[in-house]
């Protein structure tokens, strides 16, 4: 990528989005161009047909989608299907109309079967069923693949797909009931500390295992594999590493300072048993993680003190 290629971030005001928006700028990149949701609906065809033609970028990052936690996509189950499908449907359409240099469509670890073996290789995709509670995100998510894989192969488009991990960081949403495990974590540990609360109740059983990659590592991985990935199918980005929910909030706690007891709330979800991704094809690339959990919490609990944001 050229310093002056013209990189339009789709959701740079999104965790990984601003991620993404830092990491160019700190490479030195200076036509970067952003569109807030007020401005730029992509869930609109015409608005985003119209944008495509007036700015015609270089480069394309799509990182707007309708995220959420396990309960949030569970609620919201037409909407994780319908938006998602909009969003991604216009941008990587008008790509391809707009001459786009080139894109990366960003999916995420629940694509691969509930019950698939572990560690999930990228051929594992479309093996087995789905775990319900992010179905309808998932089938989504899917689509982009394989759209951007059919506009590969039919336009010639280098349309690449990445799979993150379970992500964290600055700027995620600490939204109680919509957000992630870790932010919402974070945010009640600190809550009960503050109140003397005597137990922090955590959603599920606890032995579900999850990876987490902070997402400032995510943007370098994306931005790496922006210059150096030209295939079509998936790339995992993760850690490789995983944990069970029990021990991630033992960790939480520990950083944040609490000096209470912990429960669980068996009435909520557990979701996929288990979604730890291999990171082979990313590891022969030449990239790999460099911030590890315990920092990357206190980095997130840092970030959460100064803003205190609920989106
Ligand atoms: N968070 C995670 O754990 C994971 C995330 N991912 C993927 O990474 C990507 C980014 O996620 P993340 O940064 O966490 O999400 P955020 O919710 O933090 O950000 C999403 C961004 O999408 C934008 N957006 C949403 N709807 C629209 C719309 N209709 N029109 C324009 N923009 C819209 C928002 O823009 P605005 O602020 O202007 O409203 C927002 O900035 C997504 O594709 C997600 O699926 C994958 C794996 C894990
Ligand atoms: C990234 C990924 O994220 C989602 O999938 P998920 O991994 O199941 O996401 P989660 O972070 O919400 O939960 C992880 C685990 O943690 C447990 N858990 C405990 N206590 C809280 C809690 O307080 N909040 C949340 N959200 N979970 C909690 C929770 O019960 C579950 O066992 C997808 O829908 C989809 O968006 C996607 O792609």
């Amino acid at each position: 990528m050229d310093k002056n290629a013209k990189i339009y971030i789709a959701g740079h005001r999104g965790m990984v989005g601003s991620a993404i928006h830092r990491k160019l700028n700190k490479e030195g990149f200076n036509n970067i161009v952003t569109r807030t949701s007020d401005t730029l609906d992509l869930r609109d065809q015409q608005q985003v047909a119209d944008f495509f033609e007036q700015v015609k970028p270089d480069y394309v990052f799509l990182a707007a989608a309708k995220v959420g936690g396990i309960v949030a996509n569970n609620t919201y189950r037409a909407e994780f299907l319908y938006e998602n499908l909009q969003i991604q449907n216009n941008v990587i359409h008008q790509s391809y109309l707009n001459g786009v240099t080139k894109l990366m469509f960003l999916g995420s670890s629940c694509i691969y079967p509930k019950l698939a073996p572990q560690p999930l290789k990228e051929d594992y995709l479309l093996t087995g069923p789905l775990e319900i509670t992010n179905e309808p995100y998932a089938i989504a998510k899917i689509a982009g693949i394989k759209m951007c894989d059919a506009y590969r192969s039919q336009y010639g488009c280098n349309f690449i797909s990445v799979m993150p991990t379970n992500l964290y960081g600055y700027n995620d949403n600490y939204h109680p009931e919509n957000s992630h495990v870790l932010p919402a974590l974070i945010r009640r540990f600190h809550e009960a500390k503050e109140q003397g609360a005597p137990t922090v109740t955590i959603w599920g059983t606890g032995s579900p295992k999850r990876e987490f990659l902070f997402a400032d590592d995510l943007a370098e991985a994306c931005f790496y594999l922006m210059q150096n990935y030209n295939e079509p199918g998936l790339v995992n980005i993760g850690t490789g590493e995983d944990l069970s929910i029990k021990d991630l909030a033992l960790l939480v706690k520990e950083v944040v300072g609490y000096q209470g007891t912990i429960d669980f709330d068996t009435s909520k979800p557990d979701g996929t048993p288990r979604k730890l991704m291999d990171v082979t094809k990313l590891h022969n690339q030449g990239w790999k993680h460099t911030i590890e959990l315990p920092e990357g919490i206190a980095l997130a609990y840092q970030d959460f003190l100064k803003k205190n944001l609920v989106k």
